[in-house]
């Protein structure tokens, strides 16, 4: 009975593949700009009902057409929009190329909302928000930035049109350093002013896992981000980020009070990714100039490295290859910086060769590859850096080069560090995390990094898209399991819903000789049914709960069919 039934299961997923159905795991949500068209249909109908509801619609609408030329939102960007409009406190969880952005940028313009008048942007990076502020002026929006850097005369213009009745009518966004919020005084009171006249329409903190002293990335001046609450009750707060455990959002939500907040958040997962770690030895600099020959001619990457002198070293390396490379970090002048990452969002340099100094907000859509040449210090980190890969949504590779000598350098440059005590256990342990992921030779690599963001994923998922998932199933493949599966099928169907565990204890003999004898049997084979080979088909096929005859043939069906094509 069950052979028509398993044949029939087997046609189904052909014919599903040959019809280029999209894998399960392309399914999972809007991780990347390419999302199925039923999930866009979802959105549509959402974007449709939030459209008729509220007086701000057909403005909001017009300006993504008109002003951002886009043609549709991604997933929750118009319900972000839509919670900042109505006055409320968003937090955006988004990764990275997700288009955070585009949720407080659109609603700057608008100036039908609950709150009118300026959308005042802190961001990390003076570059990042140069880079931003260019990009919206090139769709006709008004955007200024207000930093350490800025010239006298326009801080001052800028200062004195944040003091006139109506400075929305000359400026939509402002960005500025969280430093400047916390130290200049003139600035403060330009803000209290804002305020008064009821022209602060929001505070958005870009990057606010930098709040957090729980985060791979705290900055002290964002701490200071925590009196913006007191000072201004009633002015509606964004915070963003493509980078949080939920300690961090926890953290960083009641640092900003901004607890009762909307929360949009969605898979973290990069599907379009593929994750890779492999052994780092004296040759690396080598393999990876041997990669990118073989496998990225003309394609743009990124290699990060731990240290200013290996980003050098490994760039020569590079360039000794004939691969046009460039090197970033810290100390290059500032000028040559914007040079080097000009030219490669260019295309006339292929790899840039960096510290983690280079990469925020980075937008090259056509990233192909990216490498660490060393453990990176944190999760959060590699998440972020490996992120800059594939935002264009197409199939790009992640490879990290793990060795025992640069985790014995790491830790001892945590340990002489200059932190205090508490930040030391903090790095230790976020850098513990990322040693723990790298040893790992068994488990999903991607499931590993969800889990570690509190989401959770199925194996399946990744569909062989990371080396830990693709030797499993070399593994499989390699060794024939038929009479395995047969054994465990023939002993459900005699003693119905058993757990994995118990399943495991019969066919090793432990609990039930009888059954053993049974199985040898009929098969003369589970003597031959080793721990290991058991535990490891257990790992594969019992992802939790009972098992019974229908999910093992579920699961199974692969290694079953072969059994009943040959009886
Ligand atoms: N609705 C949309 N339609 C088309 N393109 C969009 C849309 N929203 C954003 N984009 C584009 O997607 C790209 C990524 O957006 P954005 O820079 O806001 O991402 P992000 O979430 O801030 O990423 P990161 O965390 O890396 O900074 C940009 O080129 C942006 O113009």
């Amino acid at each position: 009975m069950e052979q028509p039934e398993v044949k029939r299961r087997r046609l189904d997923t052909e014919a599903a593949a040959a019809a280029g159905e999209p894998h399960s795991s392309r399914q999972l949500g809007p991780a990347s700009p390419s999302r199925p068209p039923e999930d866009v249909a979802n959105s549509t109908v959402i974007q449709s009902q939030i459209l008729s509801l509220h007086p701000w619609t057909r403005d909001v609408e017009q300006v993504l057409r008109d002003q951002f030329r886009m043609t549709q939102f991604r997933h929750n960007q118009l319900e972000a929009i839509h919670a900042t409009l109505a006055g409320k406190d968003v937090f955006v969880l988004m990764p990275t190329g997700g288009g955070k952005s585009l949720c407080y940028q659109l609603p700057a313009v608008i100036q039908s909302g609950k709150t009118r008048g300026i959308t005042l942007v802190v961001s990390p990076l003076i570059s990042l928000m140069q880079d931003q502020v260019e990009h919206l002026r090139a769709f006709g929006i008004r955007a200024a930035t207000f930093h350490s850097e800025t010239k006298p005369e326009d801080r001052n213009h800028i200062m004195a049109t944040l003091r006139t009745p109506h400075p929305e009518r000359q400026l939509s966004l402002l960005y500025v350093t969280p430093e400047m919020i916390r130290k200049s005084e003139s600035f403060q009171r330009c803000l209290e002013t804002l305020s008064h006249n009821k022209r602060l329409a929001r505070l958005v903190v870009d990057e606010a896992h930098c709040v957090s002293q729980w985060g791979h990335d705290f900055r002290p001046d964002y701490k200071a981000l925590g009196n913006f609450r007191k000072e201004f009750p009633h002015i509606p707060l964004m915070a963003l980020t493509a980078t949080a455990t939920k300690n961090v959002i926890t953290d960083v939500k009641s640092h900003l009070a901004m607890e009762d907040c909307e929360t949009f958040s969605q898979s973290f997962n990069r599907p379009n990714l593929y994750y890779e770690v492999l052994k780092k030895d004296k040759n690396t600099a080598r393999d990876i100039a041997d990669l990118i020959m073989r496998k990225y001619q003309g394609k743009a990457g990124i290699v990060y490295t731990l240290s200013r002198k290996s980003t050098e070293k490994i760039a020569t390396i590079l360039q000794e290859f004939g691969i046009a490379a460039s090197y970033y970090h810290a100390s290059v002048e500032a000028e040559e910086k914007v040079a080097i990452q000009k030219d490669w969002q260019e295309g006339n340099i292929q790899v840039i060769v960096a510290t983690i100094a280079f990469g925020m907000g980075i937008d090259k859509p056509d990233v192909r590859f990216v490498i660490h040449e060393s453990i990176p210090k944190s999760l959060e980190g590699y998440y972020q850096e490996t992120g800059r890969a594939g935002r264009d949504g197409r199939p790009s590779e992640c490879y990290l080069y793990f060795s025992g000598s640069d985790v014995f350098a790491l830790r001892n440059l945590i340990r002489d560090g200059d932190g205090s005590e508490q930040q030391k256990a903090r790095q230790g342990n976020l850098l513990e995390k990322a040693i723990a992921f790298c040893r790992n030779q068994t488990d999903c690599r991607r499931v590993e990094i969800l889990r570690y963001f509190g989401e959770s994923l199925s194996a399946a998922e990744c569909a062989a898209t990371c080396d830990n998932c693709k030797a499993n199933i070399k593994c499989e493949m390699q060794q024939d399991f038929t009479k395995y599966a047969v054994a465990i099928l023939m002993l459900i169907r005699n003693r119905g819903r058993l757990t994995s565990n118990q399943c495991v204890n019969f066919l090793l003999g432990r609990k039930a000789s009888m059954e053993r004898e049974e199985l040898e049997q009929y098969y003369g084979m589970a003597k031959h049914i080793t721990k290991d080979d058991m535990h490891r088909i257990f790992d594969r096929l019992a992802t939790g709960g009972a098992l019974t005859e229908n999910n093992v043939t579920h699961r199974t069906s692969r290694i079953a069919i072969q059994y009943f094509q040959v009886r």
